[in-house]
């Protein structure tokens, strides 16, 4: 029996937030699977009630496979800052009171808390940090969990135009905020960037989507994988050859 093309691979992203769905968009290009927003199956955004990345990503994950029968990545993500006990970390979309409108002024509400909170402090290291999870499923035991994170400083005022969020107050090692990055550059050093990237050579090796080397970034490199035994990673043990919902390959339920 032949193996599933790419083509036939469909992923539904678990996320209402626009910038994070035209960097997720990007950065699973390589695969040449079919990428769908939970938007395009009116689904609402799932709860996040938990205190802690790992299990909102697994929330937003199984809601979003659970009423679209697809394979669904979620990103669970935020700003954790040194001087604040790394606030606002899960709450980061929602750090100030909640304000009527387009996202991005909520985004601005959240720089200016920021902002305020962080006068007076000379110690301004902060972290990007992306918890990302891949679901065959809704009920998939063998969730694959990857982390990546991108560390900075919190600058004195908001500066450059890309991005979303707190991009703007995020200063990275070369005086440059990650809002004056273009969207290339910021996925390559992003928090999810990261994650994305550690994420990529597992979707191979445990669901069997393979990635055509012709269209992978530069730089990246999707090594022949050793499962990991320790650290983050996975969960997950040897793979299960198949994958993808359309294809003549093996289907998950
Ligand atoms: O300046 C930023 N650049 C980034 O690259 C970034 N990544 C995350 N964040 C912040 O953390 C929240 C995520 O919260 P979050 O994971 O719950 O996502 P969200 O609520 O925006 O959408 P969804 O994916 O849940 O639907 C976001 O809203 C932002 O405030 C970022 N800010
Ligand atoms: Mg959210």
């Amino acid at each position: 029996m032949a193996a599933p093309t790419s083509a036939t691979w469909r992923i539904v992203l678990a996320s209402g937030n626009p910038g994070k769905l035209a960097e997720l968009s990007a950065l699973l290009a390589p695969l040449g699977c079919q990428v769908q927003a939970q938007g395009e199956f009116h689904l609402a955004e799932a709860e996040e009630p938990h205190p802690t990345f790992i299990e909102n990503a697994l929330a937003k994950a199984r809601h979003a496979s659970f009423h679209t029968g697809l394979p669904a990545l979620a990103d669970d993500s935020g700003l954790c800052v040194e001087a604040l006990g790394g606030l606002p970390g899960v709450r980061s979309a929602r750090f100030a009171p909640q304000v009527e409108g387009p996202r991005a002024e909520q985004d601005a509400a959240n720089n200016r808390l920021l902002l305020q909170q962080m006068e007076g402090q000379t110690l301004r290291l902060a972290r990007f940090v992306s918890i990302m999870v891949a679901l065959r499923h809704a009920a998939d035991p063998e969730p694959l969990i990857v982390r990546g994170e991108l560390i900075g400083q919190i600058g004195h005022a908001a500066q450059g135009q890309g991005g979303f969020g707190y991009d703007p107050l995020f200063v990275l090692a070369d005086g440059r905020t990650l809002a004056q990055c273009d969207a290339q550059e910021k996925n390559r050093i992003s928090h999810r960037g990261q994650a994305l990237q550690t994420l990529l050579p597992l979707l191979r090796t445990h669901w069997g989507w393979m990635a055509a080397s012709s269209e992978r970034p530069q730089g990246w490199a999707i090594p022949t994988p050793t499962l990991p035994t320790s650290g983050e990673g996975v969960i997950s043990p040897p793979p299960r050859r198949g994958g993808g919902r359309d294809g003549d390959g093996p289907a998950f339920p």
